[in-house]
């Protein structure tokens, strides 16, 4: 454990946890949402704005910021925090999940992935060593494990192989990791919809030894309900005293679903995303304002919401500029949609603390269910 990386587990509730991480660049209060700034910047915002939203943490990509600008580049202008004037922590992802989902060609063997970069061809390696390598240079605070992700459906010899290969990479991480000062380094469960290779790699992982655990391997492409049954298949075999992290999630009602089984960290580009493509999140649940039922509507998205961007411009005006695609749209969206996933991180936060979490959870569901009046 670096010293200086420290969680405090402050209540919980059922399997619900309240807690902090403390880290050198500042305190991430749990359960934590980590906008994702995947080259560098969270898309339509400035990173002031990103904080104002409530981020305490946000999730830089490996695969991406070393095909461009290169982390060489990045280190040599002082590291990321420098770079994208974020000066918070930064969890970064280790690239083998991206190098799967983006690089057309690309070949996994022991040692690490060989691929071509999806912008201009290029040729590139990673192995545990040169991910941790990478995730230096970015001057990341939380770094994670190369590690192999299998897409659901799988053959149970596929999540084995995978599984087994991914701890023997974990192995070597952590031998790369060298306990860096004040850096944390989690390791990634991986094992697919299967409760006994996941528990496998829960203890293949816990025996080697991590700041911090993230179940992999979800989120691509499972029911909610299989997603769900995996995380309280993980959870119980996870120290308590150690950060969980479910990569990759999710949606609203995934993240009230999977905080009530024992996860501390997501991150996801759903909420940055949507905005983009005009989809509002509001406690009367995701409103597509692409819809011509707003063009005359001059109410604000939510008057009572406590973020004043929700309370400021009118749906009507809202439609007209996701219409017309404007800048604007995505730079309003993107906000509001960060906002409302920090009021729900928060919301939770303290329900736990007042062990009314599934009350809360129960009255959330009610405003989405109740929709859009
Ligand atoms: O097993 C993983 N190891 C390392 N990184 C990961 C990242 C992941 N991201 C996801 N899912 C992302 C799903 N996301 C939802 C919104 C639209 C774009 C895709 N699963 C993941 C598993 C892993």
């Amino acid at each position: 454990m670096t010293e200086d990386f420290q969680f405090t587990l402050q209540a919980t509730d059922g399997m619900a946890r309240r807690g902090q991480i403390d880290t050198p660049r500042g305190e991430i209060r749990t359960p934590a949402f980590m906008p994702v700034g995947t080259a560098g910047t969270v898309k339509a915002l400035y990173p002031e704005q990103v904080r104002e939203t409530g981020a305490d943490i946000l999730l830089g990509n490996t695969y991406h910021l070393m095909l461009r600008p290169g982390a060489e580049r990045v280190a040599r202008l002082g590291g990321l925090h420098d770079f994208m004037d974020w000066q918070r922590p930064i969890l970064t992802d280790s690239g083998g999940f991206q190098v799967m989902s983006l690089s057309k060609l690309r070949k996994l063997n022991e040692d690490g992935v060989t691929f071509k970069s999806h912008i201009d061809g290029s040729a590139h390696t990673l192995t545990p060593e040169r991910s941790i390598e990478i995730q230096k240079l970015l001057d990341s605070d939380i770094i994670m494990q190369l590690d192999e992700c299998v897409a659901l459906p799988a053959e149970y010899a596929e999540l084995e192989r995978a599984m087994e290969l991914s701890i023997r990479w974990a192995e070597r991480s952590k031998k790369a990791f060298d306990d860096a000062k004040g850096r944390a380094l989690f390791g990634i469960v991986q094992g697919g919809d299967n409760s006994e290779l996941r528990a496998r790699s829960a203890r293949g992982l816990i025996d080697i030894g991590f700041d911090g655990y993230s179940v992999g391997g979800l989120a691509v492409g499972e029911p909610q309900e299989v997603m769900f049954k995996v995380l309280e298949d993980i959870t119980p075999h996870l120290p308590v005293e150690k950060p969980r992290y479910l990569m990759g999630v999710g949606k609203p009602d995934d993240l009230l679903g999977a905080v009530g089984r024992g996860i501390d960290m997501f991150d996801c580009v759903h909420p940055t995303r949507a905005g983009r493509h005009g989809h509002a999140y509001t406690r009367f649940g995701v409103i597509n304002l692409k819809n011509a039922r707003h063009k005359d509507d001059p109410r604000p998205l939510d008057e009572t919401s406590p973020n004043p961007t929700a309370r400021r411009f009118s749906r009507a005006y809202l439609h007209h500029l996701v219409r017309c695609e404007e800048i604007l749209a995505a730079m309003i969206l993107s906000q509001i949609n960060l906002s409302y996933y920090q009021e729900l991180m928060a919301g939770m936060r303290s329900a736990i603390e007042d062990t009314r979490f599934d009350d809360h959870c129960a009255a959330i569901r009610e405003g989405w269910a109740r929709g859009d009046l």
